[in-house]
């Protein structure tokens, strides 16, 4: 039974990165803040996504990378082992899936850290359900900011939900590497991990069900994606149906698809994500819990003394994107002003090798919107500092270009660090810098993001 609401200045659920963040420059700023989490302080990224997978991202380059001593350098051989990369994620990155120190930081900020199920009880009020089934209902004078994030979808595939799978959160878990292994999708965590298992000897299907990797990008991004995945063993079935899953006897699995099957050791599901709204009380404050996102305004309010942040917010599903907008609500919910929420230049980087970087809109996106368009793409292998990178240089510089307005208003950058040269074209789309003033830059020499000069010539012709 719950006691009478308990008076507070603010109630945020779901303590993802945004959430974190959020609860902790509230309280730092002397509201009474109740920071609820049904599982980990700080959400998907630091434990089961972002932190994890590009730990096993950078054992995998390292491994790609000695292979490439033999063609420029002379031999090399490596004895790949899982156990660094398993011990580095438990030890270094999760503690062992431990928030205590991330509780702790919490607190000493001065709020008040719950570990439970919050759900929306009406405008400003949430109620709280331990783990042991007690409930305390809180009233927040300020309001309630939402960030539940989101947990791996599973889709409606006959025989999927019967046959034992690993999401991203087992695949971070892993301490022993399976023979083979069927990924389902090829967005950003199926190319990540498949690439990653495949290095460390795991052979590796991928089946997608769109044309190419990584759907939202740019065609030829992707698709040469998949071309690169293909020459280092990485099987790639595109355009797939999955008939039905079918589990083995062996323990193993079998993933019946239209014309043929793969067999493989695992199964890694990895195909979207399904959003943490249904079991939030949403109906209490005249929202949608069925909505696949909560509509928030440029200052992340969704209703009456209540905001939303992170993925659930359909502005991309990234920890940037969480980020930004925890700072945004942070200063609404103080008072303070500050600029408002502003999606023309959202980066994203997928970091497979090569890493493929994005920001802005895509060609289609942009001609979808009516802009005269002027696009101009070059591949970053033929740059000097390509040329001289020799293995593993493969990538691409594709820019779009508002040519009524003269300015950039998104950009590729795929290749050895595309999500480091992105930065440049992230600065050029979100501060509307003119093309021209862009070709009067000096781009150093041979560096991989001097293709972008070459690029813009194109754009010129
Ligand atoms: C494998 C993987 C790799 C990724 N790599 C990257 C990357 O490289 N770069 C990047 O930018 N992004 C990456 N992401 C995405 C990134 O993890 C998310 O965008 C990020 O965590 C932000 O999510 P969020 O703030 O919406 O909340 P989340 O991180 O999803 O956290 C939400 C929290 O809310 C809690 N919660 C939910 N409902 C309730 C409730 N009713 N009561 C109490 N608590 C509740 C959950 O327990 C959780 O702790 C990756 C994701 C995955 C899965
Ligand atoms: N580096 C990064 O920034 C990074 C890395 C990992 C994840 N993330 C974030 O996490 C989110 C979730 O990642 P994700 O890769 O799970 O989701 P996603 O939605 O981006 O990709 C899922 C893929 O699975 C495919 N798919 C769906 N159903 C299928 C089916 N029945 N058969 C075959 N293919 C199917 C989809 O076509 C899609 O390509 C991403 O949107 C991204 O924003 C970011």
């Amino acid at each position: 039974m719950s006691d009478a609401p308990e008076q507070v200045d603010l109630v945020v659920v779901g303590l993802g990165p945004g959430g974190e963040a959020l609860a902790t420059g509230a309280a730092q700023a002397g509201l009474r803040v109740v920071a609820v989490d049904k599982h980990l302080v700080g959400g998907e990224c630091p434990y089961y996504g972002c932190i994890p997978s590009k730990m096993m991202v950078r054992a995998a380059d390292a491994l790609a990378e000695s292979h490439r001593v033999n063609e420029l350098a002379g031999e090399a051989t490596v004895v790949r082992s899982w156990t660094p990369v398993a011990e580095r994620i438990a030890r270094d990155a999760t503690d062992h899936w431990d928030d205590v120190v991330a509780v702790r930081r919490l607190e000493d900020a001065g709020a008040t850290v719950l570990h439970g199920t919050g759900r929306l009880a009406g405008e400003g009020t949430v109620a709280v359900t331990a783990p042991d089934g007690s409930t305390r209902t809180f009233e927040a004078a300020r309001g309630v900011v939402l960030n539940p994030g989101t947990r791996p979808a599973l889709p409606p595939i006959p025989g999927l939900a019967e046959t034992p799978h690993w999401t991203n959160r087992d695949a971070v878990r892993v301490t022993e590497l399976p023979g083979s292994l069927a990924v389902i999708g090829g967005g950003p965590i199926g190319c990540e991990m498949a690439q990653v298992f495949a290095r460390f000897g795991v052979r590796v299907t991928i089946i997608e069900v769109g044309p190419h990797l990584l759907g939202p990008v740019e065609p030829e991004a992707g698709e040469l994606l998949g071309e690169l995945f293909a020459q280092e063993g990485i099987r790639v079935v595109t355009a797939a149906h999955i008939d039905r899953i079918e589990a083995g006897a062996d323990g193993g699995v079998t993933v019946h698809l239209a014309d043929g099957a793969v067999r493989a050791d695992k199964l890694l599901v990895a195909a979207g994500r399904t959003p943490n709204l249904d079991d939030l009380g949403l109906e209490t404050v005249g929202l949608d819990p069925s909505a696949r996102t909560i509509t928030v305004d440029e200052r992340m309010r969704a209703g009456e003394r209540l905001w939303a942040i992170g993925d659930v917010t359909g502005h991309g599903a990234f920890t940037h994107m969480s980020m930004y907008q925890s700072a945004i609500a942070r200063r609404d919910v103080l008072g303070e002003d500050g600029a408002p929420a502003s999606y023309h230049a959202v980066p994203h980087v997928t970091f497979t090798d090569p890493e493929v970087g994005g920001v802005g809109m895509t060609e289609k996106q942009a001609r979808d919107a009516g802009l005269t368009v002027r696009v101009a793409t070059t591949p970053l292998e033929q740059s000097s500092r390509g040329f001289t990178h020799g293995p593993g240089a493969r990538g691409l510089i594709k820019l779009v270009e508002d040519a009524d307005r003269g300015v950039l208003v998104g950009a590729t950058a795929m290749g050895p660090a595309g999500g480091e040269i992105l930065g440049l074209l992230a600065l050029a789309v979100h501060a509307q810098v003119p093309t021209a003033t862009l070709r009067m830059m000096i781009f150093a020499y041979p560096t991989f993001h001097r293709a972008i000069e070459t690029a813009l010539g194109e754009l010129a012709e």
